[in-house]
């Protein structure tokens, strides 16, 4: 396939070929079409690296309720993300090597590349799981979320050990739960959509709680060398923390060459909900609005965001975690903790590259060339010759409003509802279309699930 005329993130205009294997074959100008090729007219639009979401949720095995491989990778495909990495917190919880097997089966049915990460809980058995091709350790939580597998530090540090004896890296989930304020969830808190109970979850699970136990894992990262990449980061004080860290730590190396990777050793993520949305939305979001960690005021949003523009922060994920309407309006209490998001990440950063917030580059560092390298993915994360051919082309000229109904996830909701955003008209996988968008009445048709583990190839 040949794609003409597109512009990169940079601004050149370029054509690029798609060679046989699926791999970009060229970046240059002037490339004309063999005969037989296909040919993608580019030009006035954007042709940018495809998505690396490292982390997601698509709840198969034992929540295909909520979502499945496919409806999950058809979200993802839509919104550009060409890479998913699922989370262990499944049932059974993917901490052993069979568990992993089981997930690998089902992640076969992906539209996208994908990896799969194993979780650390009291009986998980590192031994089998590191003889999968595992994606990385985690998320690992430091207090319990979905799933109930909050860990205590012991064993959290047994795991940075285990990791780090093989350079493999930990992603953790960064809160303390003894310094969550359980008075925020006393007395009457009213019913799903009301404004105390979104609030309330934002009182109970503090910024502090996040900040400290973010402090605490780079510390024990540090004792050991380890590579920790810290999952959804929702306070600028845990971004500070977590680029202190790794200036404290740069050049350092304990002699054995595990010091010396191109990777940096500590990273930060941020979600698109925490960049977006703040307790002032969550006021009317209800139930819909809790997550872990919770949405924070909107002045931390703020400097959250203005991080974001600097390039503190080193990847944006999505922490897609979608759960049923039914499920989210049982009630504080009792409403599931997560919002779905795969299909909105790209989407929201392009409109505020397009509104002048964010730079299409910086976008596309966060998104994708930062992720593949964080996680030593050589082939991909960008656009240039010999990297795999995930490409996704958008007029970055076209914001449209988001609405759940017009989204591919299964639970038919989404945070985001009446913001904008500028979304994919196609998608590739290795040089597929696993994703099309007809410009001109909006239909969607997907492509078959050519999806593969990106640590076996
Ligand atoms: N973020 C959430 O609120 N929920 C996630 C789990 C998690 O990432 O903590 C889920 O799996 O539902
Ligand atoms: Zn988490
Ligand atoms: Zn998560």
């Amino acid at each position: 396939m040949l794609i003409t005329g597109a512009t990169l993130a940079d601004g050149r205009v370029r054509d690029v070929r798609i060679g046989d294997d699926g791999r970009i074959d060229a970046v240059a100008e002037g490339l004309g079409a063999d005969a037989g090729e296909r040919v993608l007219e580019a030009r006035g639009r954007h042709l940018l690296p495809g998505a690396v979401d490292v982390h997601v949720h698509f709840r198969e095995p034992g929540g295909s309720h909520k979502e499945t491989w496919t409806s999950g990778s058809k979200s993802a495909a839509a919104g550009g993300v060409t890479t998913v990495v699922d989370q262990p917190n499944t049932s059974p919880p993917t901490v052993d090597g069979d568990a992993f097997d089981g997930k690998a089966a089902l992640a076969a049915d992906s539209l996208v590349d994908y990896g799969i990460n194993g979780g650390v809980t009291p009986d998980w058995d590192p031994e089998s799981l590191f003889e999968r091709p595992l994606f990385a350790l985690g998320e690992v939580f430091l207090a319990d979320s979905t799933g109930d597998m909050g860990i205590d530090g012991d064993l959290f540090a047994d795991a940075l050990d285990a990791a780090a004896a093989r350079d493999v890296p930990v992603t953790v989930h960064a809160e303390d739960a003894t310094l969550f304020d359980e008075s925020a969830l006393d007395g009457d808190l009213g019913g799903s959509g009301t404004a105390a109970t979104a609030d309330a979850w934002s009182a109970y699970r503090t910024a502090d709680a996040e900040i400290a136990a973010v402090e605490r894992a780079l510390a024990a990262a540090a004792d050991r060398d380890a590579r920790v990449h810290v999952a959804h980061t929702s306070t600028p004080e845990a971004v500070d923390a977590v680029v202190e860290a790794r200036e404290d730590g740069a050049g350092e190396s304990d002699g054995d060459g595990a010091g010396t990777d191109a990777a940096p050793r500590v990273t930060c993520e941020v979600t698109p909900h925490h960049l977006y949305l703040s307790r002032e939305r969550a006021r009317s979001l209800g139930t819909f609005g809790r997550m872990n960690p919770p949405l924070r005021s909107e002045s931390r949003r703020e400097a959250l965001f203005a991080r974001l523009a600097e390039g503190d922060v080193d990847v944006v994920a999505t922490d897609h975690a979608p759960h049923t309407v039914e499920e989210k309006r049982t009630g504080l209490v009792d409403a599931p903790s997560g919002v779905p998001g795969v299909e909105t990440l790209y989407p929201l950063l392009l409109e505020s590259v397009r509104k002048g917030e964010l730079s299409l580059e910086r976008v596309r560092d966060v998104v994708a060339a930062n992720p593949a390298e964080t996680f030593g993915l050589d082939r991909k994360g960008r656009v240039a010759e010999g990297r795999d051919a995930d490409l996704v082309l958008v007029d970055t000229a076209d914001p449209r409003e988001i609405e759940a109904a017009a989204l591919h996830s299964a639970p038919a909701w989404t945070p985001f509802e009446g913001l904008r955003g500028v979304f994919p008209e196609v998608t590739l996988v290795r040089g597929e279309v696993v994703y099309e968008r007809d410009p001109a009445t909006g239909a969607a048709s997907f492509g078959d699930p050519v999806g593969r583990n990106v640590r076996e190839s």
